[in-house]
């Protein structure tokens, strides 16, 4: 299929949607995610932008989106993408929520270069934060979501009325399952074959595909499922988001340091880091200390068996997706080009035992292994454990691990959002 098709059949699907999601205890799945009473837009220019923020634990990103529409029978095609990030996310700033929201004006400051003068008002700037603030007190977060809307209403884009807020969980699972399988081209046509999808986030990380036996709907939780429309067929999708399962908060429960009160001075230790190590370490505007086993044991054996603890019997797992191929990205993508596992640019294919592999080769080799983080034997070893112990992956599960999509897009919840908003909105034919 010829890629500049990809959009269209995209925007087709979107638009097709009333996008009627339904959780099995809960209708109109994305009612509370996009405001349904914002007047429409007589959007005349046939080129138009959307403005989305993803405001990771460990960073936020704006994503600024270029949209062509050629004529009221065509459906708009995407036609690029402009990125930018910034470091530490918006949770680091809890108790600086204005110096939170001033790390976005920056950001936003880009948009008003990118997007025509003309365009502003017309331009849609919607901010959905995730694990970061899902983990902050309701208070601290609200403190920081206010002032991240007053930073839009000062801008001149338009600002919807539910423009910033925490998306939930199951939402960002699925949207990247929609975009990845809209854009690999498996949701248009017949022999539609899905491929499920793995994002391991800095707090969270999510897991998403669809059943083919009828055997996993009957075992599954009912709010693993959810349910939407699409090109007139009813997708039932398994999506799960597990809060406190992304790679840094791991790193944090391997310490025994997660949702502890951190006293001051107070060292954490691990057989998962190199023996001589004592350092510093800022996550969600907390200080820890940690290091190594000075005296213990250090090595994959006894970090895997610390990683253990913090996975086993702790997540669903669907039998089905043993013999099943995922596509993965996030921080699955970043340690496996870290450690030459695949190609920097290109991603490549690997089975699940590739990353035990390399983790006993890092974990077991840990003073002389040249990393750029102290924490790559725990990451290495926490990705095989979650895979294995975690969600019941086989050794032998083969896994797509890429950072950009075909379209050269960067993998993630975003594209898809934006699509829903401008359809939300009444901007598209
Ligand atoms: O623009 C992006 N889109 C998708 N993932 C990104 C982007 N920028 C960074 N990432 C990846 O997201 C991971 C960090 O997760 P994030 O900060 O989103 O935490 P969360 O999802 O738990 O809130 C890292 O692996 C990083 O490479
Ligand atoms: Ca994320």
């Amino acid at each position: 299929m010829a890629s500049s098709r990809l959009p269209i059949l995209i925007a087709l699907a979107f638009s097709s949607l009333p996008f009627v999601l339904s959780h099995s205890n809960r209708v109109m799945w994305f009612q509370d995610f996009f405001p349904p009473n914002v007047c429409p837009i007589n959007a005349k220019a046939n080129t138009f932008y959307g403005i989305m923020f993803d405001a990771g634990s460990t960073g936020t990103r704006i994503h600024i989106y270029t949209f062509v529409q050629k004529s009221p029978e065509n459906l708009p095609e995407l036609e690029g993408e402009i990125f930018e990030s910034v470091k530490p996310g918006l949770s680091a700033y809890a108790d600086q929520p204005e110096k939170g929201a001033e790390t976005v004006k920056k950001l936003l400051d880009m948009a008003i270069d990118a997007v025509p003068p003309h365009l502003w008002k017309k331009t849609p700037v919607v901010l959905k934060a995730t694990a970061g603030l899902r983990l902050l007190s309701e208070e601290k977060a609200q403190a920081l979501l206010s002032e991240v809307k007053e930073v839009f209403e000062e801008s001149p884009f338009l600002v919807p009325e539910d423009s910033v807020g925490i998306m939930d969980g199951s939402h960002e699972g699925i949207l990247a399952w929609i975009t990845v399988n809209f854009l690999t081209g498996q949701l248009s046509g017949q022999n539609q074959q899905t491929v499920g999808t793995l994002d391991l986030g800095g707090a969270s990380t999510q897991i998403t595909f669809l059943p083919r036996f009828e055997e996993t709907l009957k075992e599954t939780p009912g709010d693993f499922l959810t349910s939407f429309e699409m090109f007139n067929s009813t997708y039932k999708l398994y999506t799960h988001s597990y809060l406190g399962f992304g790679l840094k908060a791991a790193r944090l429960a391997t310490l025994g340091a997660l949702n502890m009160e951190v006293v001051d001075g107070q060292m954490f230790h691990s057989s998962c880091l190199p023996r001589q190590l004592e350092a510093e370490w800022h996550f969600g505007g907390v200080k820890y200390r940690y290091g190594g086993n000075k005296e213990g044991e250090t090595g994959f054996k006894p970090c895997y068996l610390e990683v253990l603890k913090v996975v086993k019997g702790k997540l669903h797992q669907p039998d089905e997706i043993r013999g099943s191929s995922f596509y993965a990205f996030s921080y699955y993508y970043d340690r496996a080009a870290d450690t030459n596992l695949i190609d920097y640019e290109q991603g490549g294919v690997l089975e699940v035992r590739d990353f035990e592999r390399k983790a006993k080769e890092v974990c077991d080799n840990m003073e002389r292994y040249n990393s750029a983080s102290p924490f790559l034997c725990m990451d290495l070893t926490y990705i095989t454990a979650l895979l294995k112990e975690g969600f019941g992956f086989r050794d032998n599960t083969v896994l797509q691990v890429s950072k950009k999509n075909c379209q050269e897009q960067l993998t993630s919840w975003t594209l898809g959002a934006t699509f829903y908003l401008l359809q939300s909105l009444g901007m598209t034919y």
